[in-house]
């Protein structure tokens, strides 16, 4: 070896122990400092059963870094339910999570077996969380930190006077569609006032029924009424059937699996005549898709929700097959997009459709939501709404 090749040895050999000095001295305050993080922060890794469960839906952990940020379960001392529930708003604020009080408020309290924390005494709201709602607590809050809505987090949703089984992608009821159901009770009950409710005809049809919200809101308050309901979605339907037994209404209810646009004909065959032909349709124009809430975007089934270029493409149908369905007195009630209900009436005006419009309503905001539709023949009853 010559001197120039001895000290460039010499050199690389140095260099060498340098790099992996460096490398290993790097490597160990790498570990450091993810202990530090994870003595600071912590971090999950117990596994969720709803993760595979909903993998189809590309719904969990799709957003970056969730899973690494949530705050350690504390093991050696316990939290307030207040406590717990302040914790948990700041999270959710944190994140940009919607409805950050009412989500940690919602989850707490049903764990603890109540509807609402304002049921509960300022004393019991200073009581310490046990190991396993601790536990509870963090594992369902994780859930709501991924933007699953609150009322799949908690498996369970009111409507109305109902308490239903939720789970995703089925729809979640609104608050707007209790007064859809009210309109619709309204009618139904002078029907019965008059005796239709000892005719066969005294049944009412619910395309697209969800969680069966609104059928079973039907029945609870007229059990003389028979209700089908149908939806395309199969696990609509199956969550439709497993609520009617929970409420012990399936004897009253038949559910079907089929979509009002491919089964119209046996759709009409084995539902005419009905009292009342009710939808909350998919009604949201194509092009507002793209605006949604994660929550709704991420977990609800976008064929629930999407009516095409339009927002009319079931409703369309509907109509088509009403007078088909109806009965001398029955009715079509509709919930619908506020841009909705004069195409309708326009639509029912302008042409020879069989149909009447008799009038719209509006939701608890003032904005035009309900349309009610008869028959062009319809037996006029005084006291129905708005005749
Ligand atoms: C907005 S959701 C309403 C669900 C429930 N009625 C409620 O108010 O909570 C619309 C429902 O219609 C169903 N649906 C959509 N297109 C349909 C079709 N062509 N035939 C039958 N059901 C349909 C969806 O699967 C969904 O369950």
């Amino acid at each position: 070896m010559n001197e120039f090749t001895n000290s460039t040895y010499s050199s690389t050999v140095t260099s060498l122990v340098g790099i992996t000095t460096i490398v290993v001295l790097l490597n160990k305050w790498t570990i450091m400092l993810i202990r530090l993080r994870r003595s600071v922060y912590g971090f999950s890794n117990r596994v969720d059963p709803l993760k595979d469960r909903f993998i189809g839906h590309k719904r969990l952990y799709s957003s970056p870094g969730v899973a690494e940020c949530i705050p350690a379960l504390p093991t050696a001392y316990r939290l307030t339910v207040q406590e717990a529930v302040t914790l948990w708003t700041s999270q959710f604020q944190l994140r940009g999570v919607s409805e950050p009080r009412l989500s940690s408020q919602y989850i707490i309290a049903h764990l603890l077996g109540i509807k609402t924390l304002e049921s509960l005494g300022n004393d019991r709201q200073a009581e310490f969380l046990t190991h396993k709602q601790m536990e509870q607590t963090w594992k369902l809050c994780t859930r709501r930190l991924t933007r699953m809505p609150v009322q799949y987090v908690i498996e369970g949703w009111d409507f109305r006077d109902l308490s239903l089984k939720m789970r995703p992608p089925v729809f979640i009821p609104r608050p707007e569609t209790e007064e859809l159901v009210g309109l619709v009770l309204a009618d139904l009950q002078v029907l019965q006032g008059i005796g239709v409710s000892e005719q066969a005809n005294f049944q009412c049809l619910e395309v697209g029924c969800g969680s069966g919200a609104i059928s079973l809101s039907l029945l609870y308050s007229l059990p003389q009424l028979r209700v089908i309901a149908l939806d395309k979605n199969k696990d609509a339907v199956d969550l439709t059937m497993e609520n009617a037994h929970g409420l012990g209404l399936q004897g009253q209810l038949k559910v079907h699996h089929m979509d009002v646009i491919r089964d119209a004909d046996m759709i009409v065959k084995m539902c005419s005549p009905v009292s009342a032909l009710v939808s909350n349709p998919p009604y949201l124009f194509s092009a507002d898709m793209a605006f949604l809430d994660p929550e709704v975007h991420q977990f609800e089934d976008q064929a629930a929700l999407d009516g095409g270029d339009d927002g009319m493409q079931v409703i369309r149908h509907i109509l088509t097959l009403a007078p088909k369905l109806l009965s001398n007195t029955g009715r079509v009630y509709l919930e619908v997009d506020p841009r909705h209900p004069a195409l309708i009436q326009q639509w029912a005006e302008g042409g020879d459709h069989g149909l009447r419009y008799v009038q719209t309503h509006c939701d608890f905001t003032g904005r035009p939501r309900f349309c009610v539709l008869e028959n062009d023949n319809a037996t006029h009853i005084k006291t129905m709404t708005s005749i």
